[in-house]
């Protein structure tokens, strides 16, 4: 019978934690799509593992995989709920912590309110670091799908994004389109795919396709990767409300070499045992 597992969602964005500290866990691409599906599995959008840091100015080392079984660098949704699993279950003494990941450090509090605030880090823009099939850094690219040209925004977080400006988030065609987005060639890594529906300078609405799971009903990095790209395009101000199908972020952003904040929930969902066969 395997360890326990906790179930977390951050703006339903949902999530298997394990608790790789406590046990010796061997998590397979395999493994994480069983663990995965909504089916045959406990079902999530991405599994977290948390782990013994090796960072020395870490207090954990946490590592994400997609539904699909892809590791990938960083999940927004997915900190804010690790922080609050290493809080919950008397593995950090502190609601402060600093958690490392395949994209760096990243910086957690868990404010009185529960809500969760993380420090994101700067994005990154240079096209090869995102990485973006792009000569050099613009603020919008031109990028052709089946004889269309969008002009999209191209942001990492630590994670690919792109963000395409839309009119109304409710009509855009996030499913036809979404798809076709995440696997373009001029993005060697995939991407995801943001559709940003600009409200005002401090107001906005977003859907994400995202890479290796499908659209899902908030992405943490891909809010802070749509504010930086308004910000960069001058919609923006530095302080934007972000409205995700799955509910709200606060992000911040206050310009090229600063880190970029975001503020929402982490939420404990169920505690469960899997059984032999089903992780
Ligand atoms: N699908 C993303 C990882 C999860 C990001 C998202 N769930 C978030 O809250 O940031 C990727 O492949 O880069």
């Amino acid at each position: 019978m395997s360890p326990g597992f906790t179930k977390m969602q951050g703006l339903g964005n949902d999530f298997v934690v394990l608790d790789g500290i406590t046990n010796q866990l061997d998590i397979t691409p395999e493994r994480v799509r069983r663990i995965a599906d909504r089916r045959y599995g406990v079902g999530c959008d991405q599994v977290l593992l948390a782990e013994p840091a090796q960072a020395p100015e870490a207090d954990f080392r946490y590592r994400i995989w997609n539904a699909d079984g892809g590791e990938v660098e960083h999940c927004g949704n997915g900190v804010r709920c690790m922080a609050r699993f290493l809080k919950d279950h008397g593995l950090s003494a502190d609601g402060r912590m600093t958690l490392e990941t395949a994209k760096g450090l990243t910086r957690v509090e868990i404010l009185a309110d529960d809500m969760v605030r993380v420090d994101m880090g700067p994005p990154v823009l240079t096209p090869a670091d995102i990485p973006f099939r792009a000569a050099e850094r613009q603020a919008l690219y031109p990028l052709e799908v089946q004889q269309q040209v969008f002009e999209v925004a191209a942001v990492s977080m630590g994670n690919p994004h792109l963000v395409l400006r839309v009119d109304d988030v409710d009509t855009a065609p996030v499913a036809g389109l979404g798809p076709l987005l995440e696997r373009h060639s001029d993005f060697p890594n995939r991407v995801n795919a943001g559709f940003l529906q600009v409200l005002g300078r401090d107001r906005a609405r977003l859907r994400v396709y995202e890479r290796g799971v499908g659209e899902t009903l908030a992405c943490g990095t891909g809010a802070c990767a749509a504010v930086v790209a308004g910000v960069l395009n001058g919609w923006f101000d530095s302080r934007v409300t972000v409205d995700l199908p799955g509910g709200r972020l606060v992000i911040h952003w206050s310009g090229m070499g600063e880190p970029v904040w975001m503020t929402g929930p982490a939420v404990p969902v169920f505690e469960g045992t899997m059984a032999a066969g089903a992780e």
